[in-house]
């Protein structure tokens, strides 16, 4: 298993090309198979989680292109299974986003329950009443979600009762090739909710009011092929912005989209950053010691669970105590004993934690458990003194690409050993 050796105390410093978004490239691959002709799309990072994504389509005999120089060609209409299987969707969550595509261009899907994970338990109830909503018949047995529909799915007015990111995508996936107008009350409005709508939209569907909390959607009959870049990623972004500030460091994130980081970039400037931005750049200058921030994550426009364990390492050795409040997932605070092991004062009961911030972190062994805690993890490691050596990377491989080139680029002392 790799892991990544850091020696920690060097400011980052220079610029660094952002990737395409992970949450958006993987709604958009599964949205791929949904048109009657190929779908060429470019900016798509590459990723494990890309990776399995592929390996799903190739087993509903979609063909397409090897992922090069971050594009890839679809061909849906190769498309002739129509199971996704547990020993693939158990290593990504996100394949659930194939149940609502599949369903609407087949008529019939059998997608492995993902399960729980280690930031929380992560039902999937909202995707299947959705569709069910839609006039899918579901059952759920043997581990599989079952789904069929005799014809098309029909348009239905659908109430999440949680805000749901993957669950918006689901059923406006779905909801593109209904029969009738589908209405979806307490949407995600997250960006990438957006990119995909876009997506969609540029393939002849009529999505209407991403980005709102009603969402419109108008069936067609069928999607044209077409060309789409995925849009940058905010949360790669925002990880490189925090390691900027926890280092003392200067840097420009070039490729990226400010307007989807509002709440991120307030928060790095409420801890003492100076932030300026353009159309697509960033920069941040560290102006000292930064300050201790108190963070509730919530759902869009709100600041970003994915960005929640960052900003816990950035508290870790900010001047003052601040609290981080977690509202989405039950467990995401597994960054917080590994943190310890490193000297950090974090303390934690139920959904919130305390963080007193200490002058010093000191390296350590410490071990990754999931996406963004690892990412805080590296971001400790770049802080600490002496070496610390990040367990279990291929969790940051999955969403982070070539994560320890950029920061090498940035000047970072960072290595990745291959066992
Ligand atoms: C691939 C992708 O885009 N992943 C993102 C997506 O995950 P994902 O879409 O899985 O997260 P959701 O927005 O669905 O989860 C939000 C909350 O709703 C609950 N819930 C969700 C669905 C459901 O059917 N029932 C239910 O109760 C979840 O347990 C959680 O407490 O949004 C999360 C919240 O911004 C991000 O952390 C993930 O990076
Ligand atoms: C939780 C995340 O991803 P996923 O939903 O793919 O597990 C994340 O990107 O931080």
């Amino acid at each position: 298993m790799d892991k990544f050796k850091i020696r920690g105390g060097q400011p980052l410093s220079g610029s660094v090309k952002i990737s395409g978004a992970k949450n958006a490239a993987l709604p958009i691959l599964m949205a791929s198979l949904l048109p009657s002709d190929k779908v060429m799309l470019s900016n798509v990072p590459d990723l494990h989680d890309v990776d399995t994504t592929l390996e799903l389509l190739d087993c509903l005999g979609i063909c397409h292109s090897s992922l090069n120089d971050n594009s890839v060609t679809i061909d849906p209409t190769t498309l002739n299974h129509f199971k996704a299987p547990y020993d693939l969707v158990k290593t990504m969550r996100a394949s659930i986003l194939v149940l609502g595509p599949l369903l609407a261009k087949t008529g019939k899907a059998e997608v492995s329950l993902p399960g729980g994970c280690a930031i929380g338990a992560r039902p999937v109830n909202l995707h299947i009443e959705g569709l069910r909503k839609m006039g899918a018949h579901i059952d759920v047995e043997n581990g599989y979600i079952k789904a069929s529909v005799e014809g098309r799915l029909k348009g239905a007015e659908i109430l999440l009762d949680t805000v749901s990111v993957t669950g918006t995508e689901n059923l406006m996936m779905a909801a593109v090739l209904a029969e009738g107008e589908t209405v979806i009350e307490n949407a995600a409005r997250e960006p990438e909710v957006i990119d995909l709508a876009n997506f969609l939209n540029s393939l002849g569907a009529n999505v209407r009011d991403a980005g709102c909390d009603t969402i419109h959607i108008t069936g067609v009959e069928k999607l044209h092929g077409g060309e789409y870049s995925v849009m940058p990623d905010r949360i790669e972004t925002g990880t490189f912005l925090v390691a900027a500030l926890a280092t003392g460091g200067s840097i420009r994130c070039e490729n990226t989209d400010p307007a989807s980081l509002d709440a991120v970039l307030k928060k790095l400037e409420e801890a003492g950053a100076e932030v300026e931005k353009g159309e697509d750049w960033i920069t941040l200058k560290s102006q000292g010691r930064p300050k201790a921030v108190n963070i509730i994550t919530a759902p869009h426009p709100a600041f970003p669970t994915d960005m929640q364990a960052q900003f816990c390492a950035l508290n870790a050795i900010a001047e003052g105590t601040a609290g981080i409040r977690e509202t989405i997932f039950e467990n995401r605070f597994m960054h917080i004993p590994e943190l310890r092991r490193m000297g950090a004062n974090v303390e934690s009961e139920g959904n919130t934690a305390l963080c007193h911030g200490v002058e010093e972190l000191t390296g350590a062994e410490v071990m990754c458990t999931d996406l963004r805690a690892s990412a805080s993890l590296v971001i400790a490691g770049l802080v600490a003194t002496g070496e610390t050596v990040v367990e279990r990377i291929y969790h940051i491989d999955r969403g982070y690409e070539g994560i320890e080139k950029k920061l090498q680029g940035l000047g970072a002392d960072i290595e990745r050993v291959t066992a």
